[in-house]
């Protein structure tokens, strides 16, 4: 393939004003690409989205606040089996690609507050729980997260509703998944310069996101990188200021009968500075019953997916909620961590 099917193997830039707009050619070349992108890789930017710079300014600040914290801070709100998906991982606690070293990233998760008698929270539903974070960072710091949480979550809503009007199923089709109490979790993540004396170490392993979508703030550092399925390349997905880039998980390509498909994608910060990155992950309700929507054709597996194995298997599908799908992929990629280096915290 000459340069030409490079470029147009890289995720497209959309332009969300085309989908909120009244001009309907514009809105149709929006939703043609859409769904072309979310067939061919489940990885596209946006922009035009409509959340103000100021506020991804806050939450990024936020982040190095975090991040410049002694350890010894840090580690007061350490993630573990008791905090329910919540609270601070440190560099080599979680390992998302088997067969590399420990992820050389620290991150903290947080999502809406839910009180402890809350039933998802009694039934221990998964990111269901109570936000832990540094004390001394104080009540602004996390209303600021929350405040960046609640615009993600219109801005998620929204982004479904483009991927149900690309399908053609109804613009609200998904709202069954997301009007009541979605749950969705904030990451704030921070990577020093990957070594590059391994060639198993990674900022973040190759993986596949397990939930519906996510969409990822990245810096200007740049560093990511979403896998062509074809070829097994990785593809640099240079930083488009404010954007968000756009992931479909593998929530997303089970409930669409892999007709969209979740994408692998890692990240190797191999630049002299330190990253930052905010993924936000839209998973919808705990409790809800997946199942496959009817009518939409299954693609093939492509042969890089045959070839290292599907991140989910295809068939058969029993009914499964959304709070068990999740849980067992987050918590295999904890444990593959520990396995390596039994002293990472146990999830
Ligand atoms: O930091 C990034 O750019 C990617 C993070 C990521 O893939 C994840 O948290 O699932
Ligand atoms: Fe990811």
């Amino acid at each position: 393939m000459g340069s030409m099917g490079r470029q147009t193997r890289l995720p497209p830039v959309l332009d969300f004003s085309a989908f909120r707009g009244e001009d309907g050619p514009a809105k149709a070349e929006f939703l043609q690409r859409l769904g072309q992108a979310c067939r061919d890789k489940g990885f596209f930017q946006l922009i035009n989205h409509g959340v103000e710079p100021e506020l991804q300014q806050k939450i990024f600040a936020a982040a190095k606040e975090l991040f410049d914290l002694p350890m010894e801070e840090k580690l007061k709100a350490r993630l573990t089996p008791a905090t329910k998906g919540r609270g601070y991982e440190t560099i080599g606690d979680q390992m998302l690609e088997p067969g590399s070293a420990p992820d050389t990233k620290e991150g903290i998760y947080l999502g809406d507050d839910l009180p402890a008698d809350d039933p998802r929270v009694l039934k221990g539903e998964y990111g269901c729980g109570s936000n832990i974070y540094p004390a001394c960072l104080g009540p602004q710091w996390h209303a600021t997260c929350i405040e960046y949480l609640q615009t993600l979550k219109t801005l998620a809503r929204d982004v479904m509703r483009a991927l149900a009007a690309a399908l053609a199923i109804g613009d609200d089709y998904f709202d069954q998944f997301t009007e009541t109490d979605p749950v969705a979790t904030l990451r704030l993540i921070h990577y020093p310069p990957t070594p590059t004396t391994s060639d198993k170490e990674r900022g973040c392993g190759a993986h596949r996101d397990f939930g519906c979508i996510t969409l990822l703030l990245q810096d200007q550092v740049g560093g990511l990188q979403v896998q062509d399925e074809e070829t097994g390349e990785f593809l640099d997905i240079d930083p488009v200021p404010g954007a968000y880039v756009v992931n479909l998980g593998n929530l997303m390509a089970r409930w669409t009968n892999h007709h969209y498909t979740s994408n692998t994608h890692r990240v190797l910060n191999y630049s002299p500075t330190d990253r930052y990155s905010i993924p936000f992950f839209y998973s919808g309700n705990a409790n809800h019953v997946l199942d496959t929507i009817p009518g939409l054709e299954q693609r093939p597996q492509s042969v890089v997916a045959r070839k290292y194995g599907p991140a989910i298997p295809r068939e058969p599908y029993g009914p499964v909620s959304v709070t068990d799908f999740l849980r067992d992929q987050f918590v295999r990629s904890y444990a593959r961590a520990q396995e390596y280096r039994p002293k990472a915290v146990e999830v």
